[in-house]
C-alpha cells in the first residue's frame, strides 16, 4: 500500500495585491481543513460549486468573506480532492490564511510545481501537457501562449502517442517472436520498415525544436553594417520609439541595444550595434568587439548598407556575420538614386528567391575568421548584386514594413508562428536517443539477431517514454518540475 499523501497548500495567485486571491489545497485532507476556515460550508459540500462562505480565524474572529470551492477527487486538476478558498486579493490576509492551514499536521507547504506534478502522477495530464503549463505562465508572446495552449491540448501528446504506440506493438511482436516462436511466427517479419518509418518520424519531430526555441524564447536580430549607415535609424523605427542616439557624426552608436518587439505574434529581441570600421577610437573598439560577440549569437543578422557600397563590400560584410544567417539591405534608400527599374517595385521579393539569385554559397558557408573591416573598394573573391537589394529608408519609413516581414520569413519560414509543436531542448534530446536506437535497430534488422533488434526497439520505446512520461524517473521528474513556481 503506497502511504497516504500528505495534503499540500499554496497561494495559486501571486503574492501581491489584486482583486482576487486563491488559497488552493490538495490531499485528502483538503476538505476538512478548508470547512475549519469556512465553517458555514455544509460537511458534505457539491463539487464544483461555489459558496459565498465567511473565512474565520481560531477563535472565529472574521477575516474575509469570499468563495469556497470543492473539486472531488478524482475529477480536479490534481486527480485528489481539492478546496480553494477565493479571498480579497490582501497579500497579509492570505498569509493569515495560509498560516492557519499549516497549524494542521496534514497538511504542508507545496514544492514548486507540485500541484502539477501531482496531476501528473495521478494520470490527469501526460509530462508534455505538465512541461505545457509551465510554458503557459512563462509565455510573453502570442505565438507562444497559442503553442503553449496547444500543448496543454495535447498537440504534443498526441504526435508523442503516434509514435509511441506502433513501436511499443513492434517490440510487443518482437518480444512475441522471441518467446513463443511457434504462436507469433512472422510478426518480425515487415520490422525492418517499420523501424524505418518510426525513425523519419522522430527525426521530423525532432527538427521541430528550432521553431519551439524561436516561440518560447523569442527571436534575436541584431542590425549590424559600416559606421553611419543608418543602423540606428533604421532601430528607432522597428522598435517604433527613439531608443537609439542618431547623429551625423559616425560612431554614434558605442554599446548594443536591445528593445524587445512582437511580429506576428513572435517575439524578437532586435539589437542596434556599434558600426564597424577601421582605425576607431579605444572605446568605440570595445563597442566593435560586442558587435561581433553579438552577431554570433543571433538568430539574423541584418546588414545595413549606404547606397554606395559595391557588391564586393557587401560581401565582405556578410562575412563578418560568420556562421550567423545574414540579410541585406540598402539603407538610407530615400537619398539613394534607384539603379535598377525594378527596385521601385514596392515590396521585396520572397526571401527563398532571394537566396536563389545569390551568386555566392550564403553567409552558412562564409569563413568567420576575416579579420579587417572591408574598406571602400575591398578586394574579394565574391560578389553581392547592389541592385537587387531590398532599399529600407528608416527616416521616412520606405521598405520598412517589408523589411520586417522578409525578417520573419526568413526566421520562421512558411506557415504561422503558433502553428508548431513546442518540442523542448529535453525533448530534442529524448528524440535523438530514441532515434539514434531506431538507427541502430534498423542495422540490426538487416545483419543482426531478433534479440539485438528487439533490445534496441526497447531503448528507443524507453527513451521516448521521457517525452511523455511513462519512462521517467523521479530525478528528471525533480529538475522538470523545479522550474514551476510555487502554488502551480
Ligand atoms: N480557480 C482555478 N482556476 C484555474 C485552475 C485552478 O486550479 N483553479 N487551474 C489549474 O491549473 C487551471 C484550470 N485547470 C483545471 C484542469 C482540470 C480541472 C478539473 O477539475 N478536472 C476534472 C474535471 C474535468 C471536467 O469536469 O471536465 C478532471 O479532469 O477530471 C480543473 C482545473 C486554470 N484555472
Ligand atoms: N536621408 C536619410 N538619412 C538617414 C537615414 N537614416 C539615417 N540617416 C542619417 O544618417 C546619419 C547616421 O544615422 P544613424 O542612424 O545614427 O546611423 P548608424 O548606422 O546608427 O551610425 P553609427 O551608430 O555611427 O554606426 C544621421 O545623420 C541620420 O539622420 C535615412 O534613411 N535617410
Ligand atoms: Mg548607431
Amino acid at each position: 500500500m503506497t502511504p497516504p499523501s500528505a495534503t499540500i497548500v499554496a497561494l495559486a495567485t501571486a503574492p501581491a495585491a489584486g482583486a482576487v486571491g486563491i488559497l488552493r489545497l490538495s490531499g485528502p485532507a483538503a476538505l476538512e481543513v478548508g470547512r475549519a476556515l469556512a465553517p458555514g460550508v455544509p460537511e458534505v459540500p457539491t463539487p464544483r460549486h461555489a459558496y459565498l462562505a465567511t473565512f474565520v480565524d481560531a477563535s472565529g474572529g472574521v477575516l474575509d468573506e469570499g468563495l469556497f470551492l470543492y473539486f472531488r477527487a478524482p475529477q480536479s486538476f490534481t486527480g485528489e480532492d481539492v478546496v480553494e478558498l477565493q479571498a480579497h486579493g490582501s497579500p497579509r490576509l492570505l498569509r493569515l490564511l495560509l498560516a492557519r492551514t499549516l497549524e494542521d499536521v496534514r497538511v504542508r507547504p507545496a514544492l514548486p510545481g507540485e500541484f502539477t506534478r501531482r496531476a501528473f502522477l495521478n494520470g490527469r495530464i501526460d509530462l508534455t501537457r505538465a512541461e505545457a503549463v509551465a510554458d503557459l505562465v512563462a509565455a510573453d508572446s502570442e505565438a507562444a501562449v497559442r503553442a503553449a495552449a496547444a500543448g496543454l491540448s495535447g498537440a504534443l501528446a498526441e504526435r508523442i502517442r503516434a509514435l509511441e504506440e506502433p513501436l511499443r506493438a513492434l517490440h510487443a511482436d518482437l518480444e512475441g517472436v522471441l518467446n513463443f516462436p511457434d504462436e507469433a511466427e512472422g510478426a518480425d517479419e515487415d520490422a525492418g520498415p517499420r523501424v524505418a518509418t518510426l525513425r523519419s518520424e522522430a527525426e521530423a519531430l525532432r527538427a521541430e525544436v528550432g521553431r519551439g526555441r524561436l516561440v518560447r524564447q523569442g527571436a534575436r536580430v541584431a542590425l549590424y553594417g559600416p559606421v553611419n549607415a543608418g543602423k540606428s535609424t533604421l532601430f528607432n523605427r522597428l522598435v517604433g520609439e527613439e531608443r537609439a542616439l542618431v547623429d551625423a557624426e559616425p560612431g554614434t552608436t558605442r554599446d548594443a541595444l536591445e528593445a524587445r518587439v512582437e511580429w506576428d505574434g513572435l517575439g524578437v529581441t532586435l539589437y542596434d550595434t556599434a558600426g564597424l570600421r577601421e582605425a576607431p577610437g579605444r572605446v568605440e573598439a570595445l563597442g566593435i568587439a560586442r558587435t561581433r560577440d553579438l552577431l554570433a549569437a543571433v538568430d539574423l543578422a541584418v546588414l545595413v548598407l549606404p547606397p554606395e557600397a559595391s557588391g564586393e563590400e557587401a560581401s565582405s560584410w556578410v562575412r563578418e556575420a560568420g556562421a550567423t544567417p545574414v540579410f541585406v539591405v540598402t539603407g538610407k534608400c530615400d537619398v539613394a538614386p534607384v539603379s535598377a527599374p525594378w527596385e521601385s517595385v514596392p515590396g521585396f521579393p520572397a526571401h527563398e528567391e532571394r537566396e536563389a539569385s545569390l551568386p555566392f554559397p550564403g553567409p552558412r558557408a562564409a569563413s568567420a575568421t576575416s579579420v579587417s573591416f572591408p574598406g571602400p573598394g575591398a578586394a574579394s573573391g565574391t560578389s553581392l548584386p547592389s541592385h537587387g537589394r531590398p532599399r529600407v529608408s528608416g527616416l521616412t519609413g520606405e521598405g520598412v514594413e517589408g523589411l520586417r516581414t522578409s525578417v520573419l520569413g526568413r526566421l520562421w519560414g512558411g506557415g504561422t508562428p503558433s502553428a508548431v509543436a513546442l518540442v523542448s531542448e529535453r525533448h530534442a534530446d529524448a528524440l535523438r536517443r530514441t532515434a539514434e536506437a531506431l538507427g541502430r535497430a534498423e542495422e540490426a534488422s538487416r545483419v543482426s539477431t531478433l534479440e539485438v533488434l528487439s533490445g534496441e526497439v526497447g531503448l528507443a520505446l524507453e527513451a521516448l517514454g521521457e517525452v511523455s512520461g511513462t519512462s521517467v524517473s523521479d530525478a528528471l521528474l525533480d529538475t522538470l518540475f523545479q522550474r514551476f513556481c510555487i502554488g502551480k
